[in-house]
């Protein structure tokens, strides 16, 4: 009706009629349907579209597709980009008609491959900076199997003391003893031990070569000190601040803190008028640099030193004070037979590594920082040590 093809006669006889208007019609909805149909989509306007959808005569699809073909570098075969341009490939030419890897600049670097130090390493050339700072020189330590002489005999440690039983030193049995020693030295440190002298009474036994000719594994790296202490005094004294990080031995039962073998850190200085003061002060230093402020000395006996100190140091972790280490005045016993001048005192202190790096790294049993149960992974992560404050 709205084209104008029909008529409506709402009069005619019998009820409202449907009339035909035209004899012919122009259906431009049809004709536009058909030429969609035959692939023409633009011949419609935006609007129309809209109102076929709507009238549900049309529906719009997109239809993607792709058209492949070989491109220049088309090849069935798979050849790897060359990474590295070699010797051979400049000499032959060859790297004129290779394709190289083009660089991937954001891509990280490989992890240098490297060595790794023990964490106990890591805590020594710690302490032996320390050391340096503060102005001593290192003795040498090569020497673990040590006769008794030099082990005990030398620090006026008497023959019959506890420490020189087989059940807290190791004896060695291949060589069994020890042979050339400074023989006038030695009859002085026997002379000082069976009868005194230097204002001293000695110990009032019958000195006993044969013992002092006992080879042991060095229990303290204080038989090292006394060999140098020796020797300063052969060489001329002077001024000197000593020290030693190395091994020893003890025949200890094993334990959670305690293995056989361990290392000691040894501090000696040798000076004119040397009182137990300058001590305190340079051991309050030497700790200071260790990180350690709160220090306490208390009285304890060492057959080589007189007075003699334990040092102990407050520790804010566990929150209670802890043995660090042991320290004293070698005696005149020791030093005058050696030939040092009287006026001469020396200080010693002595620690061990393993107990700083042990609460340095937080390692609780000593087996996992020493021995066969150690696990490499624990060397390779744990960091460089600082003995600075926590
Ligand atoms: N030799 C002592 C340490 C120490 C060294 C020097 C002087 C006094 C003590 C020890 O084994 O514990």
């Amino acid at each position: 009706m709205l084209n104008g093809w029909i008529e409506l006669d709402k009069k005619a006889e019998g009820g409202p009629r449907v009339l035909r208007k035209v004899e012919s019609i122009d259906d431009a909805v049809k004709e536009q349907l058909l030429s969609i149909r035959n692939g023409q989509s633009d011949a419609l306007t935006d609007a129309q579209k809209a109102d076929f959808k709507k009238r549900k005569l049309l529906v719009e699809v997109t239809v993607k597709s792709f058209v492949l073909k070989k491109g220049a570098a088309f090849t069935t075969s798979l050849t790897k980009p060359e990474t590295d341009l070699t010797m051979d490939m400049l000499t032959n030419g060859s790297w004129r008609e290779k394709q190289f890897k083009a660089y991937n600049f954001e891509a990280l670097g490989v992890p240098p491959a490297s060595g790794h130090l023990h964490p106990l390493m890591k805590v020594r050339s710690e302490f032996r900076q320390i050391f340096f700072e503060m102005g001593f020189t290192e003795m040498p330590t090569n020497r673990y199997v040590e006769s008794s002489f030099w082990n005990f005999d030398t620090l006026f440690q008497p023959q019959q003391h506890p420490a020189r039983d087989a059940h807290d030193t190791f004896f060695v049995s291949d060589p069994a003893e020890s042979h050339e020693f400074p023989m006038d030295y030695l009859e002085r440190v026997r002379k000082v031990h069976a009868e005194g002298g230097y204002g001293s009474q000695g110990y009032l036994y019958d000195w006993k070569l044969a013992e002092a000719k006992k080879n042991v594994m060095r229990t303290h790296t204080t038989a090292v000190s006394a060999r140098q202490l020796y020797k300063l005094a052969q060489e001329g004294f002077k001024t000197s601040k000593l020290f030693s990080i190395d091994r020893v031995f003890r025949n200890e039962t094993l334990d959670a803190t305690h293995l056989a073998e361990f290392h000691q850190v040894e501090g000696v200085v040798a000076e004119r008028g040397l009182s137990l003061a300058h001590v305190m002060g340079l051991f309050t230093e030497f700790f200071k640099k260790c990180g350690i402020e709160k220090l306490r000395f208390k009285p304890t006996y060492n057959p080589y030193t007189e007075p003699s100190m334990e040092v102990f140091a407050y520790h804010d972790g566990l929150g209670k004070w802890v043995e660090i280490g042991n320290s004293g005045m070698f005696r005149p016993e020791m030093l005058l037979p050696m030939g040092l001048p009287e006026d001469v005192n020396v200080a010693g202190f002595g620690l061990s590594l393993e107990r700083p790096t042990m609460i340095r790294y937080g390692i609780e049993n000593i087996r996992d920082l020493f021995g066969a149960k150690v696990n490499l992974k624990m060397v390779y992560d744990n960091p460089i040590c600082r003995l600075d404050k926590q």
